[in-house]
């Protein structure tokens, strides 16, 4: 630990800035993740960067790093960003990690480079407290792919280091959980996602002679009807209610005298564990079957889908972190299950995973910015996480 540029790359909040000039609109790397190899190699990490690729799928850089022997703490993320959107709207540039009064703004600001930020500058100083032989192991596992397609990320630098026989006690992931205050709430699970297409088709024809047509608008809109009439569920002890939301209807029809042929539309459901992606199809073809009787044609696609909802059940890592929330913010956090889905989907079926990381409000909006004081609380926070995930028993005066 002795690198000049230590001392300055220490801080959350240059950190921050040195990942939020990176250009890493997913699936572009854009420099994030050699940045943070440099300086995790330079605390002595052994650094790996695995490239993944699938067909159909742009190749995505991913990093991992370990240091240490024993019960492995993994801090996970994603350097990759969503675009900016109109530049021009940014009170600051989009990649140009301004200050401006006591916020930092920039695309990744709180999704999710702040809180790798606040990973890193904690991990840092806690190796600079306690050396290398602190009792345990500490890990990163960063993708360039989850605002993306999520194929060549997480999902694969899970199974690669599985292969490697890397093993993971428990995982800490940095998405931005908060609503509205730094402490109000970890995430300890998600709920499962689904999306389906369906089509209803008519027969084409004069609107002045629908007798000789079959509009297939009507149908659609009574398929709709028949999904959206009742509730899925009302909710379970962890989950909210399950719900299904069409988020297009399309004709594409340019004429105001032709009766369309095909009418189409899109849905996805936010699902809990009352449901699995097979139970929920049963139950959505029972419905269309149900609107459509003799008379609606259709046919429903259900995409392939990676996300099932899934719980972590609170034990002593939870309240580790807990603990280290309260102690920094005087905030006891909920444990909640909202919101979308996460590369904590992946990394549970690796070890426990629980989420905590800064204020949610600006993610992937115009202005996306993150308070100074809030990087460094979380950093507070996570170093004392590593605190009492690898309690110092030299300084335990019964084991002295
Ligand atoms: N593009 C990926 C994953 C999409 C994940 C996305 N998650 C969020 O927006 C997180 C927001 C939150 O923390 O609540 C989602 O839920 O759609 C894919 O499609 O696999
Ligand atoms: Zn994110
Ligand atoms: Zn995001």
């Amino acid at each position: 630990m002795t690198d000049a540029a230590f001392p300055p790359a220490r801080s959350p909040l240059t950190l921050a800035q040195g990942l939020i000039r990176c250009p890493s609109v997913t699936p572009s790397e854009g420099g994030a993740l050699a940045y943070l190899a440099g300086i995790l190699g330079r605390a002595g990490f052994a650094v790996e960067r695995p490239v993944f690729s699938e067909a159909g799928t742009p190749d995505v850089e991913n990093l991992y790093a370990r240091i240490g022997t024993g019960p492995c703490l993994l801090f996970a993320g994603h350097t990759d960003v969503v675009p900016p959107g109109d530049a021009a709207a940014w009170r600051h540039d989009p990649f140009g990690g301004t200050v401006e009064g006591s916020e930092l703004f920039g695309r990744g600001a709180v999704d999710m480079k702040g809180g790798i930020a606040c990973m890193l500058a904690a991990v840092l100083a806690f190796l600079e407290r306690r050396g290398p032989d602190f009792g345990g192991a500490i890990a990163f596992l960063i993708t360039g792919d989850e605002e993306g397609p999520a194929v060549n990320g997480t999902v694969k630098l899970l199974d690669w280091a599985k292969a490697r026989g890397e093993r993971f006690a428990h995982c800490l992931l940095g998405e931005p959980t908060n609503p509205d205050t730094l402490g109000e709430m970890i995430k300890i699970g998600r709920r499962g996602s689904l999306t389906g297409d369906l089509a209803v088709h008519g027969v084409q024809g004069h609107v002045a002679y629908p007798h000789r047509a079959e509009n297939p608008i009507p149908g659609l809109l009574r398929l709709a009807q028949g999904l959206l009439a009742t509730p899925l569920d009302a909710g379970t002890a962890h989950f909210d209610a399950s719900n299904l939301e069409f988020t297009t209807m399309d004709v594409g029809n340019p004429a105001t005298n032709v009766i369309p042929a095909e009418a189409r539309a899109t849905f996805n459901i936010r699902f809990n564990d009352l449901w699995t992606p097979e139970t929920l199809a049963a139950e959505l073809h029972d419905r269309l079957a149900a609107a459509a009787g003799n008379t609606v044609r259709y046919s429903l696609d259900l995409r392939p889908t990676n996300s099932v909802a899934f719980l972590t059940r609170p034990d002593a890592f939870v309240e580790t972190v807990t603990d280290a929330i309260e102690a920094e913010t005087g905030l006891r956090p909920a444990l909640s299950t909202t919101g979308g889905t996460s590369d904590a989907r992946f990394i549970k079926d690796a070890c426990p995973v629980i989420e905590f990381g800064l204020v949610g409000q600006t993610m992937h909006q115009i202005d996306e910015r993150v308070a100074v004081a809030d990087l460094d609380r979380l950093a507070a926070i996570y170093g004392r996480v590593l605190d009492g995930y690898f309690p110092d028993a030299a300084a335990m005066p019964d084991r002295a």
